[in-house]
């Protein structure tokens, strides 16, 4: 569980695939309750489509024979004579008609006051004798007996009885139409079909049926051409329908009845061959009746003139396609993928406008594929999923962000532990190093006084040497492993410190908001003062910035700037302090030529480059008492005299000014006029000394990193936690001025990608820890004990890095460690706890030097053990810790002494 948690947390593009899946299902639900809104919606932009659209010209082929108000007139208002339609039939394949359609159900009788048997023989003989007819099979089951294409193998059909049943959608709609109804010995061919099979002369056995598709074979075009064609269906078998015209009779090219009738009347061959001859003939001669079905624009049509669509529709070959649920399903899924992968990629305002805007794109394909390549997409699913997964989303993105924090937390405290075990192991090498070091030394001290067993020794010798090597090699594949943890939990602090958003939620919003300004806070006291200056920064209020060197004064007063509607027009900065007293005036007023000597032409001043944008008058308080009072006329009317100028000159500025000096002092002391300090005086902000906002050290100092990583030369470069841990102890005199020149210089000379605590080479600066407990009282520091103690502290008593930040070996540092803590235990009546703190200063590192002073104590104890008397093993001592500094000898003396004593 907490893995799968982790991995989710941890990877994006899980958890978008999982919000996707999540919302199509949860979209799929939603809407299984209302189908008939759901598919009124869905088709919305087809119906709306086959509404609006220009409309295509009605097929040649295709002649609609309707019944008019003339033709009832002239036939009658109810049922028709079966014997008038018969004549019709005939006449239209004399004068050769390829099909003809009609809407009589000749499975039904005629009644008989309309000419009964002898009216059905007659219409039964016409269809017959003409063999091109296709008629509608009386079916009680009204609506939707389409089926999906059999396995059955194909029949073989010749034109006669058809079916004329639309397909209704569930919002009752015909939009498609089968091409067959029915099943087994009962099916029959959609009329339309039938009639578009007669006019491509394509015996039923060339239809071969497949799901999704009818491919009809060596069909047989006007003019002779043959070929075959296939006909996209949905997996029912159905086809949906490219609507001829408005959608009523009218669209198609037509003829009354009456008309046709006259026509035959009069024989007139010509007329009836142009009309007919070749064509698919439809012959609506019944009266309407119901039921009448709804078609896309919103007309009723009978089921005959539905057939004629589809006629229309197959002779066009004009389809209209749309997916196949699986690929519907598909196309929702990678649509709200992507939706959720931005929001979760930018999970600001950036990612909600990306999601947004994705679905309008697919909104825009999805109307250009149906206009211009006739291809449905899905509607409701996709934009209905997807608005659910832009919000869901955006509230997951929050939940994640959370945890993911609280995982890195936990992270890191894994990580801080290994580590800790890991610094243990190191120490633990380290002292098995420096051990078998001495043993070597004692062996060649002893060999040299022992020639006869010589080679004994040397042997011996040889075989620590070996050990050493060994031991050697493990000390440093432990240090590399230390490296590489302290690595991790760096990039871990910078991610947090990175990610980890501000407990208040406006504070967090007024941190990024400095972002885009260069202002690197998380100070609470800085943050409430910014957002004073972005209120005032929109007014005209004079702004005077206090604080001490290096806070940043010069950094908001662009910032006033940046934020005011003055942002387009200059900013002029001025040191006050740097002017010389001669050409004060000159230089913030201008002067006009000839006005002095040297005043070759005319010349602007800084107030007047500053028109219509700020100036900003850096080291206010460093302002000469006369230079005061001349600031004051132009800070209360902005009205000054150009130098040898008789008029004056107005300007339009922001005065922004700034001073590390406290000008109420001044005003009481009398160096700073109390009337200038008021006019200044508007909105005050203080800058607090970097060392009152100690938590804004890593985020400057990740800042300027990352910074610098950014160059070729520095690719992957990174603050180690040691590093970041004394900068944070460090006074910063300078403030975040000095702070940033010591990490750049620290980049500069470091050599690899991690910066140490030596590469800030802060020797000259010690550290609050080292200074408040460098006094140790027991170490009286001729020898410069403290000072190495201190060095130690500075590298949490990593002898390498201390010896490396000192020039020396690593044993040389080693003795003196090793001297130190032997004074310490001495001092401390052999209580190592006592010790170990009096050495390690911070309690932090106490576990560190209670290792190593263990092992060293531990180490004499084994060497003293073996003898009976304190000058036995004294004198072994002496060989042993012969490298131990002589001062420090006289402890390992003394807790010999109180061993034997
Ligand atoms: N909050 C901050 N975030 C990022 N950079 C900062 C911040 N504060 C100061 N700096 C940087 O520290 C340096 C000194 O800042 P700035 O010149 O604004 O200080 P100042 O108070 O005007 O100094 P001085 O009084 O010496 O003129 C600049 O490089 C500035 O970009």
């Amino acid at each position: 569980m907490q893995i799968a948690t982790r991995l989710f947390v941890r990877n994006v593009w899980l958890q978008a695939v999982v919000m996707a899946l999540a919302s199509v299902a949860l979209t799929e639900i939603l809407w299984a309750p209302a189908p008939v809104t759901y598919h009124a919606l869905e088709w919305a932009p087809y119906d709306t489509w086959m509404r609006l659209r220009s409309q295509p010209a009605p097929d040649s082929h295709l002649l609609l024979v309707i019944r008019d108000q003339a033709s009832e007139q002239q036939f009658g208002a109810g049922m028709w004579d079966r014997s008038l339609p018969a004549r019709l039939i005939t006449g239209l394949h004399d004068a050769g008609a390829a099909a003809i359609g009609v809407d009589i159900p000749l499975d039904l009788p005629s009644p008989p006051n309309l000419g009964g048997a002898v009216s059905d023989a007659l219409l039964t003989e016409a269809v017959t004798s003409a063999g091109t007819v296709s008629y509608p099979a009386f079916s009680t089951a009204p609506g939707e007996q389409e089926t999906a294409p059999s396995a059955v193998p194909p029949r073989s059909f010749t034109p006669g009885r058809s079916a004329i049943q639309p397909v209704l959608d569930p919002d009752r709609i015909a939009r498609r139409a089968g091409l067959f109804h029915g099943t087994g010995t009962d099916e029959l061919p959609a009329l339309g079909f039938s009639l578009a099979a007669t006019f491509w002369q394509v015996p039923f056995d060339q239809v071969e049926r497949r799901t999704g598709q009818v491919r009809v074979q060596n069909a047989r075009w006007p003019g002779g051409a043959t070929g075959s064609l296939t006909m996209p269906l949905d997996r029912r078998g159905r086809l949906l329908l490219n609507f001829a015209g408005q959608q009523r009779p009218a669209a198609f090219h037509t003829i009354t009845v009456l008309e046709l009738s006259r026509l035959l009347d009069r024989k007139d061959n010509e007329a009836l061959s142009t009309l007919a001859n070749g064509n698919v003939v439809f012959l609506l001669t019944q009266p309407r009746t119901q039921p009448e079905r709804t078609l896309p624009s919103g007309d009723d049509a009978s089921d005959m003139l539905t057939q004629a669509h589809l006629l229309h529709t197959l002779l066009t070959q004009d389809w209209i396609r749309e997916l196949s649920p699986m690929q519907r399903l598909l196309l929702t899924i990678a649509l709200c993928l992507s939706v959720a992968w931005m929001v979760l990629r930018w999970p600001d305002w950036r990612g909600l406008l990306l999601g947004t805007g994705s679905l309008l794109l697919y909104l825009a394909i999805g109307l250009v594929s149906l206009t211009k390549a006739h291809w449905v997409l899905p509607f409701v699913m996709p934009v209905t999923a997807a608005l659910t997964v832009l919000v869901a989303t955006s509230l997951l993105g929050q939940i994640v962000a959370t945890r993911r924090l609280a995982l890195l937390e936990q992270d890191m405290l894994q990580v801080q532990q290994n580590l800790v075990a890991v610094r243990e192991a190191l120490i633990y090498r380290e002292t098995v190093v420096e051990s078998l070091e001495e043993d070597l030394e004692s062996a060649r001290a002893g060999m040299s006084h022992s020639a006869s067993r010589e080679a004994e020794s040397t042997k011996f010798a040889a075989e620590l040497q070996l050990k050493i090597a060994d031991a050697q090699a493990q000390e440093e594949a432990t240090r590399q492993r230390m490296d590489e943890l302290e690595r991790q939990l760096q990039s871990m602090r910078a991610a947090t410190i990175a990610s980890a958003p501000l407990g208040n939620a406006e504070q967090e919003l007024l941190r990024r908001e400095c972002g885009p300004l260069g202002i690197i806070t998380r100070n609470a006291a800085m943050l409430t003062m910014f957002r004073d200056l972005k209120k005032g920064a929109r007014t005209t209020v004079t702004v005077l910035i206090t604080g001490e060197p290096g806070t940043g004064k010069e950094l908001f007063a662009r910032a006033v700037h940046r934020l005011s509607p003055r942002a387009p027009k200059p900013f002029i900065a001025v040191n006050m302090a740097a002017i010389s007293p001669e050409l004060f005036e000159s230089e913030l007023f201008g002067h006009v030529r000839g006005s002095f000597t040297g005043a070759l032409t005319d010349r602007k001043g800084y107030f007047e480059l500053a028109h219509h944008g700020t100036i900003f008058l850096d080291e206010i308080g460093d302002l000469r008492l006369d230079h005061q009072s001349k600031l004051l006329r132009v800070l209360q009317d902005r009205t000054f005299y150009r130098v040898g100028a008789t008029t004056p000159t107005t300007v339009d500025v922001r005065i922004v000014a700034a001073t590390n000096k406290d000008l109420q002092r001044g005003v009481s002391e009398g160096w700073f006029r109390e009337d200038l300090y008021f006019r200044l005086k508007g909105l005050v902000l203080h800058l607090p000394p970097l060392r009152d906002r100690p938590d804004d050290i890593p985020p400057l100092a990740e800042s300027c990193v990352r910074d610098a990583a950014k160059h070729p030369a520095h690719t992957n470069i990174r603050l180690s936690e040691e590093a970041m841990t004394t900068l944070q102890q460090q006074v910063w005199k300078g403030n975040v001025r000095e702070l940033l020149q010591c990490l750049e210089q620290a980049i500069a000379l470091s050599d690899g990608p991690i910066i140490t605590t030596a590469d800030l080479r802060l020797s000259r600066q010690p550290s609050p820890t080292v200074a408040a407990t460098g006094a140790i009282p027991l170490l009286p520091d001729p020898a410069g004990d403290v000072a190495v103690l201190g060095r130690l502290r500075q590298h949490r008593f990593d002898m390498q890095a201390t010896a490396k930040s000192l020039g020396w070996d690593r044993s040389t540092v080693t003795q003196r460690l090793k001297g130190l803590c032997f004074q310490a235990l001495v001092e401390s009546g052999r209580d190592q706890t006592k010790a170990a703190s009096a050495l390690a200063g911070d309690p932090s590192l106490l576990r560190t030097v209670e290792l190593k002073l263990m092992d060293y104590y531990g180490h004499l104890l084994d060497t003293i053990t073996p003898f009976t008397t304190a000058e036995e093993a004294l004198l072994d001592c002496k060989r042993r810790f012969k490298n131990l500094p002589e001062r420090h000898f006289k402890s390992v003396e003394t807790l010999v002494r109180q061993h034997f004593g």
